[in-house]
């Protein structure tokens, strides 16, 4: 091995693959590196350490590294329920929160086509978004958390009349939209396992999907059928979420289990899932949710059991 070659095969490791193979002419080594996704202090941390490599190849007396950001493919995770009012939204919007928090860049669709209401969770509905070269460009949230409605779109209301079709074209627009350097899409699922939500998941491939139940066994029995759809899918089931479990009184706190307690993480046993968290049915989740203050933007106890869940998800995610 010459000491290029050795130097490029060193890169490799040093960069994590980042680097094109080094070209060295009139004593000049150039190479490109994909910054995409890097902090700008673990940018220069790399760029040293290959300028400081570089010069000790013989003959090497300059080195000029063009950064680029290559465009990773976007990953999507759906969020998904077997039926309706199960806090699939709130855990989607507090999800794409918690995950932001953890370094992802994350964006968000609602996918709910019938009944749009991630505009209201993350506070975007006066929001319009525009289109480049016939793709939209997500709007913008508070929570700095890049996100498309149907909301955005239409009037309220306009869009139930919409049949399967119609509704499965919308909703490719926005997953299609221009998201930039978003890695992680958090889709919405529209409550059910009908034909939009099996033309969604076979069309753009989720890279995993999150179930979302409260402990009734109802909700649960939904919950398998939304499960089954992934798997006929083969899309990795990431895990079972438990929402409105343990009920807290505010005024004597005492836990009360109005839905019953334990079912999700006993069905997800079961079915040889990962349970990824409990978040408790508490008033101060769907008072901040209403306002269009995500909880787990904030420091109170209501945002918590929304980061543990992401922890797990972020875990699944890198490995
Ligand atoms: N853990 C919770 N504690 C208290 N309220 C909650 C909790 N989770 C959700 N809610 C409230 O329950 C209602 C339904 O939640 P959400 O809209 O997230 O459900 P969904 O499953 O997405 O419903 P759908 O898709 O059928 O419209 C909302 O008012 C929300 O604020």
């Amino acid at each position: 091995m010459t000491d290029l070659e050795s130097f490029a095969a060193r890169l490799k490791t040093l960069t994590e693959g980042r680097a094109s193979t080094p070209r060295v002419k009139d004593g000049v080594m150039s190479l490109a590196l994909d910054v995409g996704g890097l902090s700008a202090a673990r940018r220069d941390a790399v760029a040293d350490a290959i300028r400081e490599g570089a010069l000790l190849v013989p003959g090497v007396q300059d080195v000029r590294i063009a950064m680029t950001t290559e465009r990773k493919s976007i990953r999507i995770i759906a969020v998904a329920s077997g039926k309706g009012g199960v806090g699939k939204s709130t855990l989607s919007a507090n999800l794409a929160v918690a995950l932001k928090r953890l370094g992802f860049s994350v964006g968000i669709v609602d996918a709910d086509i019938y009944g749009p209401s991630q505009a209201r969770l993350m506070n975007s509905e006066d929001k319009k978004p525009q289109a480049q070269d016939k793709r939209l460009i997500p709007v913008d949230s508070p929570a700095g958390i890049p996100m498309l409605s149907m909301a955005h779109l239409v009037e309220p209301g306009k869009a139930l009349a919409w049949r399967g079709p119609m509704a499965g074209n919308a909703l490719s627009q926005l997953i299609d939209a221009d998201w930039g350097e978003t890695e992680i899409l958090i889709v919405d699922m529209p409550p059910g396992t009908g034909d939009v939500q099996l033309s969604m998941v076979q069309k753009h491939k989720p890279a995993g999907a999150v179930i979302v139940s409260t402990p009734q066994d109802l909700a649960l029995i939904d919950a398998r059928r939304a499960i089954s759809l992934f798997e006929q899918t083969q899309v990795p089931i990431i895990g079972l979420v438990e929402n409105m479990a343990g009920y807290s009184c505010p005024h004597c706190g005492e836990i009360s289990d109005p839905f019953g307690t334990g079912g999700a993480e006993a069905a997800a046993a079961q079915l040889g899932m990962a349970f990824l968290g409990r978040i408790p049915l508490a008033i101060d989740i769907r008072l901040k949710s209403d306002a269009g203050d995500p909880p787990a933007a904030g420091e109170d106890a209501s945002g918590q059991a929304f980061h543990a869940v992401a922890d797990q998800v972020a875990r699944w995610l890198r490995s």
